[in-house]
């Protein structure tokens, strides 16, 4: 928790007032049984009601304002909290956002998600209980050993060497309670994980009639996290009613010794009695400890989880230079690419040039390396060896958002977002007009479907756009792209499910703006209209040049070429 102090720095105003009213509970508390003691040793045993009167309209007064103070304390302890969560949830969203992809490989999509609400709650309640509970604990025990020793040295001896003890058997509880409620929380991700999942999965999950594997699969997860759990809150559980039995000896002693000392006359019977009084305050406070030990345990889980995200260096901006692409031509000079963490050479010793404003096709086998050419473009991996220029400007020295601002990708999977269809493809473009969306949506060849949509461009696309065709979602992810007006656009198989008439509207369009196009494909019909093919095969590029010139250099192009040509014809007789 220390770690998140800088969260609390906001906040300092209002946990201070929240501090001094559980003070304020807290020694009405440790006045209680020294008033108590007053009234039976000058009231009770002497018979004097007027001191009784007296003293329990102080207690009555005091009790009250003990009350008032616990109520505006938890007003506050609830604000700060809450704050306080918010804030941390906040930055590790900002935090992930600016993520690298070889960092967001290291958490599982479903562990930031617990992270940033299961996580995130433990640190919330933990803060609560700490301005409500936790440190009133701690401090009753102290102050209701100083309040002994002031009313009796001699009976509250006891402590001195029980408390110890006890504070040694917690530190151990709370080590131990931390690494089980560590393990909670992992299992916590994996039954999020599966949930998820089989939320985003739910239809394939039907489709092969696997419900009953996958309720076996989240069985299996539920099983291991109540598992967990219940181990983590039985060894907590176990080890409290130690700490009591240890505190009820002490009193028993205390009663003893009393007993011995009312018989000498040394002791007063108030006397004993505010002592166990103050034997039965600790008591309480340590079975709030179960509580307590199980919060800070947990939290502790919890807190370190969240550093995890929180300390992850940002992505180093090496330079800041910003440039303008004029033309758009791009160069690859020896580039060779592995993914960070693994040993596989995906892109090996790559060098081409795409002139400004040409349309090129790369093609290649599944696995090829097609995929990690069009990441490096926009700097979401960084080369191993080479250099990537555009404009005769190496990518490594520029500014990251003004490289990506003048880039239009469009990711093998059409990614779309809850919201209107204006609204996703003004995501491409925040200050793009209607009209430049409009231009956009018909160049992608999407126009029509819109208009033919319910409520047009406003029509809500449902999340991940379960109500549109895998057609319907990869054009639309291309006018997001082309709302942007790049001067690179990067099409990563996304005409693939477009009839050819509509694919080859829909790259004649292309040819309209005024930008250098890469487009992975499949489709000769595709690669055909390109100014040129690159081909690659397990990361290097094998052939270069044109539809006509790679049939006559390239024996694999020339092999694909007639496999999709017999294809053509088997389908053109089955129609027939
Ligand atoms: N994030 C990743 N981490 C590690 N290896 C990866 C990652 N993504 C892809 N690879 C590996 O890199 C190689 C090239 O993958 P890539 O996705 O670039 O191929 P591709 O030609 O686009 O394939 P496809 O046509 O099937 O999409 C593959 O062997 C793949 O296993």
């Amino acid at each position: 928790m220390l770690k998140f102090r800088s969260f609390l720095k906001p906040y300092r105003f209002p946990m201070s007032i929240a501090l001094l009213l559980m003070l304020i509970e807290l020694a009405v508390e440790l006045i209680h049984p020294l008033l108590m003691a007053k009234i039976i040793d000058e009231g009770i045993l002497k018979e004097d009601l007027s001191v009784v009167m007296q003293w329990g309209g102080i207690m009555v007064g005091i009790s009250l304002l003990a009350f008032a103070s616990g109520m505006v304390n938890s007003f506050y302890a609830a604000h700060v909290s809450q704050s306080f969560g918010f804030d941390i949830r906040k930055q590790i969203f900002i935090k992930v956002q600016s993520f690298s992809f070889e960092n967001l490989s290291r958490f599982p999509a479903a562990s930031l998600i617990t992270r940033m609400t299961n996580d995130i709650t433990q640190l919330q309640n933990t803060l609560f209980m700490g301005l409500r509970i936790m440190l009133r604990s701690p401090l009753l025990i102290i102050g209701s050993i100083i309040m002994s020793f002031i009313v009796s040295p001699a009976l509250a001896g006891i402590f001195v060497v029980v408390i110890p003890l006890i504070v040694l058997l917690l530190i151990w509880i709370m080590k131990r309670g931390s690494r089980y409620f560590k393990r909670v929380q992992s299992k916590l991700d994996k039954v999020n994980d599966v949930l998820r999942e089989n939320l985003i999965g739910m239809r394939l999950v039907k489709a092969y009639v696997r419900r009953d594997h996958e309720g076996k699969r989240f069985s299996h997860a539920t099983n291991s996290l109540r598992d967990s759990t219940v181990n983590a809150l039985r060894m907590i559980e176990t080890s409290m009613p130690i700490l009591l039995f240890i505190m009820n000896i002490a009193i028993l002693f205390i009663l003893w010794n009393g007993h011995t000392h009312v018989i000498n006359g040394s002791v007063q019977v108030g006397e004993v009695v505010a002592i166990v009084n103050y034997g039965f305050r600790v008591t309480s406070a340590l079975s709030m400890f179960s509580f307590i030990v199980m919060f800070l345990s947990r939290s502790h889980a919890s807190a370190s989880r969240i550093s995890e995200v929180l300390d992850i260096e940002n992505d180093r901006q090496k330079y800041e230079d910003t440039y303008t692409f004029t033309e758009g031509n791009v160069v690859f000079d020896q580039v060779s690419f592995t993914y960070p963490g693994t040993n596989q050479v995906v892109l090996n010793d790559l060098s081409f040039t795409v002139n400004a404003g040409e349309m090129i096709a790369v093609m290649g086998g599944t696995g090829s390396g097609k995929s990690s050419l069009f990441q490096l473009l926009p700097r979401l991996y960084e080369v191993n060896s080479g250099k990537i220029s555009i404009d005769n400007i190496a990518i490594d020295s520029m500014n990251l958002k003004n490289l990506r601002d003048q880039i239009g990708f469009v990711p093998q999977e059409a990614v779309l977002f809850s919201g209107t269809v204006k609204e996703n493809i003004a995501w491409g473009n925040e200050h793009a007009t209607f009209e430049e969306i409009i231009e956009a949506a018909k160049a992608a060849q999407i126009h029509e479907t819109i208009e033919a949509l319910p409520n047009k461009y406003e029509t809500i696309i449902g999340q991940k756009g379960v109500n549109l065709s895998g057609g319907q979602k990869q054009r639309l992810s291309v006018a997001r792209a082309l709302v942007r007006k790049p001067k690179l656009l990067l099409l990563d198989d996304s005409t693939s499910a477009l009839d050819v008439k509509t694919e080859s509207k829909l790259l004649a369009a292309l040819r309209c703006y005024s930008c250098t196009t890469l487009l992975i494909t499949q489709k000769i019909s595709t690669a055909q209209g390109a100014h040129k093919i690159l081909l690659l095969e397990d990361g290097i590029l094998i052939g270069e040049g044109s539809h006509d010139q790679l049939r006559k250099t390239s024996p694999l192009y020339e092999k694909i070429y007639h496999s999709q040509k017999m294809e053509e014809l088997i389908d053109v007789q089955a129609t027939n």
